[in-house]
């Protein structure tokens, strides 16, 4: 086991970070962190509001922060944002402090389980199927160059994503 035995969870939004690593954490029985959240909690407003006043590069500005603070911690699962791999700084944090999973999962798996969603910004657009293939091209190479292990979860239940996981986690 390296790595300061940390799980960290990347992927694109509604992958299934957050609900993949809140399992993972209680059976590993592990503190679990989601980026998105702590910056939510820090700020005291949701991440739509981030984006509204300050643009996507505010938003940014703070989650580099906040991972710059979260990959310090040791034993512990992390559940970061679907863009925490677009700024190398974080990329270098994340790939050197733990082991790193890729959520891997189709844009048609993500559009089902987002369609009722009001709080990613990035998809509130009339067309946010191309919005995510957008995303999904530019953001492919940057998951698997920090990618340790690759998970299907859209293929996968979030309780077979996860036992998955646990057997290579124990296998280090
Ligand atoms: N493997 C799975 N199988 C079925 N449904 C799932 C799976 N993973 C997540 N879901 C569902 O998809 C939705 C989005 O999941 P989740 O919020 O965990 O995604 P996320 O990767 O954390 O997204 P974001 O990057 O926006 O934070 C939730 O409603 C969740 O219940
Ligand atoms: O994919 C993204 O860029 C984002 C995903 C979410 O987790 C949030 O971090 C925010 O909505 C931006
Ligand atoms: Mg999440």
């Amino acid at each position: 086991m390296a790595k300061s035995e940390n799980i960290y969870l990347i992927g694109l939004m509604g992958a299934g970070k957050t609900t993949i690593g809140r399992l993972l954490a209680k059976s590993l029985k592990m503190p679990f962190y989601d980026s998105d959240k702590i910056i939510e909690d820090l700020t005291g407003v949701d991440i739509p509001t981030i984006f509204e006043f300050e643009g996507e590069v505010g938003f940014r500005d703070r989650e580099q922060k906040a991972l710059a603070g979260l990959t310090k911690l040791t034993h512990v699962v992390l559940a970061t944002g679907g863009g925490a791999v677009i700024r190398e700084e974080n990329r270098e944090c994340l790939k050197e402090n733990g082991f790193v999973v890729y959520l891997q999962c189709s844009v048609d798996r993500i559009l089902e389980r987002t369609k009722r969603d009001t709080q990613r910004p990035l998809l509130q657009t009339d067309n946010p199927r191309a919005k995510l293939e957008q995303l999904l091209i530019e953001r492919e190479p940057l998951y698997l160059s920090c990618a340790d292990y690759v998970v299907d979860s859209g293929t996968l239940q979030s309780k077979a994503a996860v036992k998955n996981i646990l057997q290579r986690y124990r296998d280090l």
